[in-house]
Order: C-alpha cells, then sequence, then structure tokens
C-alpha cells in the first residue's frame, strides 16, 4: 500500500482548479467546504447556539458566509465579522456573501468590539496567506484570541503559513481546525503546533485518486507504519543475526547520554551493542546495563594513533570494534577534545552505516571532520542552525526547507527533530513524523533517538528506512509514556519499554 500523503497549497491548487472544471462550478466546492464546517460544528459544539464567523475578503471567508447561512437556516443566532477593507475579492466569496445577505444574515464591523458568541469560526485566510498579520488584522487576531469561546478554523488557522507552519507576530489560536480537501504538511511542524488545536480532513468528496499532483508531495508516518518495517524476527536467528552496533560518546562529565543510546538500542533490536567512552563511565553503564560490552579509554588514550595499552580504543583497539560493527552512533557526549576528534575521524573514514548525533555535528558543522558517506545526521533545531551557518530563528521558519538544505548539503539522510520531526533525503525527498509530544522536550531525548536509529541500521534497514522508522518508533514510544503518566516529569529512560513493545507491533 502507498504511504498516506501531506500536500503542499500549489497541490491543493492544482486539485481543486481540476475537481471545479469537473463539477462544471467553480463555487461548488466552496458549497462543499461550508456544508463540512457546519457538520464540523454539529459534531462538535452541538449546544452553541450562537456563532460569530470572522471572515476574510478571499475563498476562505467564502467558505465562512457558507457555513454562516446554513447555521442561520438551522435556527442558530449567526453574525458574521469583516473588517471594512475586506469586501470580497473573488467571485466565490462574493457570491457566498450575497447568498448570507439574502437570506437575512447580520454583518458587524470587524474594527469594533467583537460581540459574544457561543462558538467562534476563524474564515479570515486559508492558503492564500502571503505576508505576515499587520495593523487591524492582527489587532483583529488578537481580539479574537482573547475571547474565551471556543474556536474553529477553517482550513487554516489565520495567520500560520499552511507549507510551512510558521506563524508570524500573531495567528488565531484554534480549538480545532477543519483541513479542506486534504491534509496540510506546514499544519504538523513546528510554531503550527501551537495553534491548530485538533486536526480534521473533511475530503469534500473528493476520492483519493482526484489527490495527484504534479507537486511533491510530503509522506505522512502514523503510528500504524511502524508495522511496515518492524516485521517479526526469524524463528532462527541468533544474536549475530540482529546486529552489532558500536555506540561511541561518553567524553569526562556527560557520561549518561551514550548509556541512554545503548539501551534504547537493545531496547529496538540490535543483537549485540558495545559502547566506547571513558574509563570513568564503564563501571555505572556496566551495572545499570550488564548486556552492553563496554570499553574504557583513560586520558592517555585521547590520540587514537598512540600506543595505549590499557585495553581502551587508542591504536588497534577501535579498528578491531568497527570491523566487528554492523552500524555505528557517534556523538552522544562525545565533547569536542581530542579524544571525541580522534574518534570520529576513525568512523567517518569506516564506511559503516552511522548515525551523527550531537557534538559529532557541531564537529562537522565546523569543518574539522567531512561528513562521511552513508550517514544519517540528527540535528535539533540549534545544530541544524550550526551545519548551515545560520540562525535558529531561519531554519525553524521552514524547517522542511532546512531539513533539505542539510541533506543536500552533507549528502546525507537527515532528520530534523523537534515538534513535527522531519526526514529529508539527499535527493529532497520528505517525511514527515506525526507522533511525538512535548513531554519529550528534556535532557537525554535526542540520545534515545540516535541509538534507536542505530539499531535499526545495524538490523539491517537501509538509512532512508531507519531514519523515518526509528524518529517514528521513538515518538510513538514517547507517546505511549506520556500517556501513561503524563508529559511533565517524562524521562527518557521512561521509553525504554516502550520502545520494545512498539518494536514488536508487526510481529503482533
Ligand atoms: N479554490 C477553491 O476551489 C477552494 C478554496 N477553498 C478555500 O479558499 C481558501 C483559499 O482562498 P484564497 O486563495 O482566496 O485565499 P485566502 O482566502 O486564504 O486569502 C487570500 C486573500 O487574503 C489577502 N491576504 C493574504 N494575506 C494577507 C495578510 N497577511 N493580510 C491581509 N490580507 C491578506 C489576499 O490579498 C487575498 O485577498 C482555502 O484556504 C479554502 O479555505 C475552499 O472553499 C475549497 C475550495
Ligand atoms: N515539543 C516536542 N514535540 C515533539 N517532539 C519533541 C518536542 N520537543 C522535543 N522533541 C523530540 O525530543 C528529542 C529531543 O532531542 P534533543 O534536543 O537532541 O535532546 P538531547 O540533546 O538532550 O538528547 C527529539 O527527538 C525531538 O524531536
Ligand atoms: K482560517
Amino acid at each position: 500500500m502507498s504511504p498516506a500523503v501531506l500536500h503542499t497549497s500549489a497541490a491543493l491548487r492544482e486539485i481543486e482548479q481540476r475537481a471545479a472544471l469537473r463539477f462544471g462550478d467553480p463555487f461548488e466546492l466552496m458549497r462543499r467546504a461550508g456544508r463540512a464546517a457546519w457538520q464540523a460544528v454539529m459534531q462538535h459544539w452541538p449546544h452553541a447556539q450562537s456563532l460569530l464567523v470572522i471572515c476574510g475578503p478571499g475563498n476562505n471567508g467564502g467558505d465562512g458566509y457558507v457555513l454562516a447561512t446554513l447555521a442561520r437556516a438551522s435556527g442558530r443566532r449567526v453574525q458574521v465579522c469583516c473588517l471594512p477593507d475586506h469586501e470580497p475579492r473573488t467571485d466565490e466569496c462574493r457570491r457566498a456573501r450575497q447568498e448570507y445577505v439574502d437570506a437575512g444574515g447580520e454583518l458587524v464591523a470587524g474594527d469594533g468590539a467583537l460581540p459574544a458568541a457561543d462558538l467562534l469560526v476563524d474564515a479570515l485566510f486559508g492558503i492564500g496567506l502571503t505576508r505576515e498579520l499587520q495593523g487591524p488584522v492582527a489587532a483583529l487576531v488578537e481580539r479574537i484570541n482573547a475571547l474565551s469561546a471556543p474556536v474553529l478554523a477553517l482550513d487554516v488557522p489565520s495567520g500560520v503559513v499552511a507549507d510551512t507552519g510558521s506563524v508570524g507576530s500573531v495567528a488565531v489560536m484554534a480549538d480545532l481546525t477543519l483541513e479542506f480537501i486534504a491534509a496540510k504538511a506546514g499544519l504538523r511542524t513546528g510554531g503550527a503546533r501551537d495553534f491548530t488545536g485538533g486536526l480534521h480532513v473533511a475530503d469534500l468528496g473528493l476520492e483519493p485518486t482526484d489527490l495527484r499532483s504534479a507537486q511533491a508531495d510530503v509522506a505522512w508516518l502514523r503510528a500504524p507504519d511502524l508495522a511496515h518495517w518492524l516485521r517479526p524476527r526469524r524463528r532462527d536467528s541468533h544474536k549475530g543475526s540482529n546486529g552489532r552496533l558500536l555506540c561511541i560518546g561518553g567524553d569526562h562529565g556527560h557520561g549518561g547520554a551514550i548509556m541512554l543510546a545503548a539501551e534504547a538500542a537493545l531496547r529496538a533490536g540490535s543483537g549485540l551493542v558495545d559502547v566506547v567512552t571513558r574509563e570513568a563511565h564503564v563501571a555505572p553503564l556496566l551495572t545499570r546495563l550488564p548486556e552492553a560490552m563496554v570499553h574504557g579509554d583513560s586520558d592517555g588514550e585521547d590520540n587514537s594513533n598512540s600506543n595505549g595499552d590499557s585495553g581502551g580504543t587508542a591504536s588497534s583497539g577501535l579498528d578491531s570494534l568497527i570491523s566487528d560493527a554492523s552500524a555505528i552512533v557517534i556523538g552522544p557526549g562525545l565533547g569536542q577534545g581530542a579524544w571525541g576528534r580522534e574518534r570520529l575521524r576513525a568512523i567517518c573514514a569506516s564506511g559503516l552505516p552511522v548515525v551523527l548525533d550531537a557534538d559529532a555535528l557541531n564537529l562537522i558543522a565546523a569543518g574539522v571532520v567531512a561528513a562521511p558517506a552513508n550517514a544519517v545526521l540528527t540535528p535539533h533545531p540549534g545544530e541544524a542552525a550550526r551545519l548551515l551557518q545560520t540562525g535558529i530563528t531561519e531554519v525553524q521558519r521552514d524547517r522542511f526547507a532546512a531539513a533539505r538544505a542539510i541533506a543536500s548539503r552533507y549528502q546525507a539522510v537527515v532528520v530534523f527533530k523537534g515538534a513535527g520531526t522531519i526526514v529529508s533525503e539527499p535527493c529532497g525527498n520528505l517525511s514527515l513524523i506525526d507522533a511525538g509530544n512535548p513531554g519529550m522536550a528534556v535532557g537525554g531525548m535526542g540520545d534515545v533517538l540516535s541509538g534507536v536509529i542505530g539499531a535499526l541500521l545495524a538490523q539491517g534497514l537501509p538509512l532512508r528506512d531507519a531514519a523515518v522508522c526509528g524518529a517514528l518508533l521513538h515518538s510513538v514510544a514517547a507517546d505511549s509514556a506520556a500517556a501513561d503518566g503524563g508529559e511533565r516529569g517524562l524521562l527518557p529512560s521512561d521509553l525504554m519499554c516502550w520502545l520494545r513493545c512498539h518494536a514488536n507491533r508487526g510481529a503482533r
């Protein structure tokens, strides 16, 4: 089965135009959008007796007028509010407003105090937003947000850019966003996540075959998709058939990060896990995770060309671990000192599939080591900004473009972390992980992710599949952990049992 996809507004406009031609009436889709909105009102707010519908000048406003006409006809008290310069600018919006007025509908000026209502409907702007909200429109949105009534946003919360999820100075904070025709990529990542409320799609009666377009779309990954990759283990498998992952990190003072990565890797099914870390971290790591094979480096072994003979990874020790490994994770707690740099150089020369995280990314961004082939990079926004030599605001403004730019510049698969994680391949193909929660915003959570992706690489998944499946498994495990006890106070360690549980989904 082909995976579900998320659309851009360019794709939606292409789809709309084709559908309008087929219906033979450009107004038909707007009629259907207004009807779907009215059904959503009846379903979610059946007791709302009064509605305030705030209409803009384009077709999003037109959807609002159709909804207002239907709600009035059903006996609700309805007022439509619009700014003085938001007279309809499209034929369809003009027609929808005329039908509302002809039916006796009431209009109130949007630049005064907003009348009270049981439900607010945001029909200001949809996919046609072209710039940040300013002046009277921004003031109107601030007044909408100050009201206590619930808000239904039509298609897009006004002020949110549907393609990127970025939010300017102000945007409508909705309780529910009813998307028309198909799901939009930008509403599921970054800043948009704080404004959409729940997301529902009304397909307006279009069939999946109507949703084709010449525009690139974004693969849409949700919890059930895990079964696609996580097949049952072969009955006759042994530890060697399930991969051997080498995890490197944990310089002085940062021992926990590599422990979390190693434990997550075992819970995500790696048959064997080696850890290279500082000598001081060996005993605590083995106490917590006796299943790991731990190799400690003392201070004399910072340089991998030195002739250390303490059992650490200087000299030939690291080479032999690399030759036994199926995949590598390097970066959690690695630091940027000589010890970390030397080990990163050796790994980048190995040719093995490798997950680069944290300080491994910072060393690559600084040009100390060149990014290897066969790599998955897992930057958070700060690391992404460093990899692109730009600022966090810039990468967050268009997370899809940033993920693509990193993948192209470093010729690697990129997992751009954050609310609505994005995976980009070097060719520019994008995937969005529609799972995860703000409980994950806690130190050590990214270390767990790198261990999970590493384990999937070690078990033989190709780079892109390991990246997408790993990021999904990580977020789905975090959702289960949050459902179990709440978001605040969630710890990366709480994911471990859920990783195991969801890593076996395909087996059930
Ligand atoms: N085209 C179609 O066939 C359909 C469109 N539909 C609706 O139409 C919407 C798109 O309609 P439009 O393309 O008319 O666009 P919008 O209604 O989203 O907004 C465009 C209008 O807003 C103005 N505008 C944009 N940004 C502004 C800003 N920051 N400040 C002030 N004014 C601003 C533009 O100048 C333009 O007049 C969709 O989101 C959806 O709600 C639905 O009716 C379904 C069918
Ligand atoms: N608000 C959020 N919603 C969903 N996922 C989040 C959110 N905040 C953080 N995450 C996820 O948690 C992880 C945090 O990683 P990172 O910032 O690298 O943490 P650390 O470096 O401390 O290990 C990433 O997988 C990220 O996508
Ligand atoms: K809207």
